[in-house]
């Protein structure tokens, strides 16, 4: 199974073998639990580790494997970010899509090294999700040939970019460039901003980190601000775009071709969301496994609380989203190489969809994700909320993921713009025309679903009832938007008063295709044992889904009362036949102890062992009295005491 979940027995057993080297180097280990450290100290040990990872990676994994690399960083270094997780995760893809050869051959090959730090900086005080409204700006001089970083006022800042505050030496900085007097839009530019020997932030930058967040704090998430800031003209990134030393603006293939990488970050967030949903689930379904509370038949000894239908119906539809996700996901980065493959080639053809596909998915799986992560906390009752059990972490890090590379109902709308043109074409009789993605919006709809109208009602029938609903509402919302336009609002306005609809079909459409992702997947399997649990996986996925959305289905008599009530037995039936399989199922992610991270979903299943020695290693137990009693309390208690004398 894990060779299914890591798409090959090359990789999943890649990944033990890592893990086991990794179990024989205890300096690679955490030195305490990480909830017991403040956040300096936090930061001081993951650069530890990251050091000891840069100078003995070779020995471990092979570097050049991108997922290796990834696991190594899960075991030693963990969610909760690293000094540089922006440098892997975008400022190396930007110089790697963005930079020009003799570009690269100057910095993407020393970032490689890790000569430099560095990191990816767009966001501001002021905007994010609105590109074109960004207010750094870079003009350029053609006396001296150098563009002049500025941030005319505080909203400018710009704000929140990983690692800027305190690690990256370098970013890569997205500023609107004026050539004389012209605004040509946000463009990338190559930006030193501490000196490389000293550290110390250059002449003309200020910086610094912005403070603690909900979670994913051993990142220094920063601000930086330009007075006046000069670069050479060759430090805009011009793989695609150029700027003469002129001023000759030389226009890319794309326009959003510079937004490589934050489709980068979007391929690849997938998979990375799946994993860290499969943690929470590890550790939820591992400890329902053992925590006993309560009896199903009063004659026996109490349950295992995963034996309650409600625990299994809170936990066991998230076992197969994760399943789904990480499906869904390796097509998506599967996609992403072969567009950054073409798009090397001059052929762009395939970027929008690309962008389509990732701004629905990013979008619905962060929001399942994250759902899925606080229903496993609150599945292991009180321990759940200790965190000792590590998902209040896992949560946090996970949901960021809803407004980082694009807010999630802002995506959806990129995915609704998508939609809408195909609705288009399907209305002026041109579904010839439709990309694969969207081919079945063409399709005309059987009167009813066949669901529970043959026997044993295949995976078609569940897909056809998703495409006929995700049809259905992307034409109602289309429908909406044109109409708005026929009275006579502007697209714009029309567009504002249509979003919920048309942002339902974008997740309508996305949900259908995680559904796809996981039929494909399941068909391709050929051992049977395996096979049988898969299919009992999806069987409860579609069920699960389907009723979750049926109330579109329901509206045009497209599914029946009796169908739902088909579909709402089945979902129980899976529910049942799952159980004997539910810990494997999680297991078979092959998480070890140290990458969870969690008391309560090691292995061994010594819960309470494992809390109570948890807890008594909490920094509060190193005394029997702490400081502010002595300062305060006695105090207090004396006090009173004495005036009741
Ligand atoms: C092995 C496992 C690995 C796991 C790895 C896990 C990684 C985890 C990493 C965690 C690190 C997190 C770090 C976070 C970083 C960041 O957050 S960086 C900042 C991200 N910011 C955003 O995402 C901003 C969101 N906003 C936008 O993207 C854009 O502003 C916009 C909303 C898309 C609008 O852009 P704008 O330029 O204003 O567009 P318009 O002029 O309106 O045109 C829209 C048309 O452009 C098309 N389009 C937009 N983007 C793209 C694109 N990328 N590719 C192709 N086409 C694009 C769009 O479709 C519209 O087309 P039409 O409909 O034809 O007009
Ligand atoms: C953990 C984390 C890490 C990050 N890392 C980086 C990084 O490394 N580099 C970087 O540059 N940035 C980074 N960011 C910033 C991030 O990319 C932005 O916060 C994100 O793109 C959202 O933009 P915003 O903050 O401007 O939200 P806003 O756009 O202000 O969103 C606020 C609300 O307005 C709504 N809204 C906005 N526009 C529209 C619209 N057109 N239609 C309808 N509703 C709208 C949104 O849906 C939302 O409900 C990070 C953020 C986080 C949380």
């Amino acid at each position: 199974m894990a060779a299914q979940i890591y798409s090959g027995e090359k990789y999943a057993s890649r990944r033990r073998e890592i893990s086991a080297n990794l179990a024989k180097r205890p300096e690679f280990h955490d030195s305490k639990p990480l909830p017991f450290m403040t956040r300096e100290e936090k930061i001081l040990e993951s650069s530890r580790k990251l050091t000891l990872i840069s100078k003995h990676m070779n020995e471990i994994i092979d570097p050049s494997d991108k997922r290796e690399l990834y696991h190594l960083n899960c075991e030693v270094l963990g969610i909760e970010g690293n000094p540089m997780a922006l440098h892997g995760d975008m400022f190396i893809p930007a110089l790697t899509a963005q930079a020009s050869d003799e570009q690269q051959e100057k910095w993407l090959s020393r970032a490689l090294r890790r000569e430099i730090i560095g990191t990816y900086a767009q966001t501001e005080l002021g905007h994010g999700t609105n590109l074109r409204k960004l207010e750094t700006i870079a003009t350029y001089d053609v006396d001296t040939q150098e563009f002049v970083l500025h941030t005319p006022q505080i909203t400018a800042l710009k704000w929140w970019p990983g690692n800027l505050g305190k690690s990256s030496n370098y970013a890569v900085v997205v500023a609107l460039m004026i050539i004389k007097g012209k605004n040509y839009g946000p463009q990338t530019f190559m930006v030193p901003l501490r000196d490389e020997k000293t550290h110390q932030p250059l002449k003309g930058i200020t910086i610094g980190d912005i403070g603690p967040k909900l979670a994913y704090n051993i990142v220094d998430n920063g601000f930086l601000g330009f007075d006046h800031y000069r670069i050479p003209r060759t430090n805009l990134l011009m793989r695609h775009t150029r700027v003469e030393p002129d001023g000759t603006f030389v226009k890319p293939p794309h326009a959003k071709i510079n937004y490589s990488a934050m489709v980068h970050v979007r391929s690849y967030m997938i998979t990375g969301q799946a994993i860290m949903l499969a943690y929470a689930l590890t550790i939820a379904t591992r400890y329902s496994s053992v925590r006993r509370q309560g009896q199903i038949d009063t004659t026996q000894p109490e349950v295992k609380v995963l034996e309650y239908q409600t625990q299994q119906h809170r936990l066991f539809p998230s076992i197969a989203r994760a399943y789904a996700f990480v499906f869904a996901g390796a097509e998506t980065v599967r996609l992403y190489e072969r567009v950054l493959q073409e798009v090397e080639t001059g052929n762009v053809s395939l970027m929008a969809d690309l962008h389509a596909l990732t701004s629905g998915l990013k979008s619905v799986v962060t929001h399942q994700t994250a759902q899925g992560i606080e229903q496993a906390r609150m599945a292991c009752g009180g321990h759940g909320y200790s965190q000792a059990s590590y998902i209040s972490e896992i949560f946090g890090v996970a949901v960021g993921g809803c407004t980082y590379e694009g807010e999630n109902l802002v995506m959806l709308q990129q995915l609704a713009r998508y939609l809408v043109k195909s609705a288009g074409l399907v209305q002026a009789g041109q579904s010839s025309k439709l990309g694969p993605l969207v081919a079945y919006l063409g399709a005309k709809s059987d009167s009813t679903s066949l669901i529970d109208r043959t026997p044993t009602p295949g995976f078609a029938e569940y897909v056809k009832t998703f495409q006929h609903i995700a049809r259905k509402q992307t034409l109602k919302a289309a429908q909406k938007l044109f109409g708005f336009m026929e009275k006579g609002d502007t697209r714009e306005v029309a567009w504002n008063k249509s979003t919920v609809e048309l942002n339902r079909a974008s997740r309508l459409h996305t949900r259908l295709y995680i559904v796809e992702a996981f039929v494909r997947r399941v068909e391709e399997v050929a051992d049977p044992r395996l096979k049988e649990v898969l299919t009992d996986l999806l069987r409860l996925h579609v069920n699960y889904e389907l009723l979750d959305v049926a109330a579109y289905a329901l509206e045009d008599g497209f599914l029946s009362s009796s169908q739902l009530d088909y579909i709402r037995e089945q979902l129980y039936f899976y529910l049942a036949k799952i159980r004997p399989n539910a810990v494997s199922l999680v297991d078979s992610w092959e998480f070890s102890d140290r990458e969870l991270r969690s008391v309560l979903g090691r292995r061994d299943g010594n819960v309470y062992e494992n809390l109570f020695a948890w807890a008594k290693a909490s920094p509060l137990n190193k005394t029997d009295v702490l400081p502010s009693v002595d300062k305060y309390l006695k105090p207090l208690m004396e006090s009173a005491r004495a005036s009741k004398l």
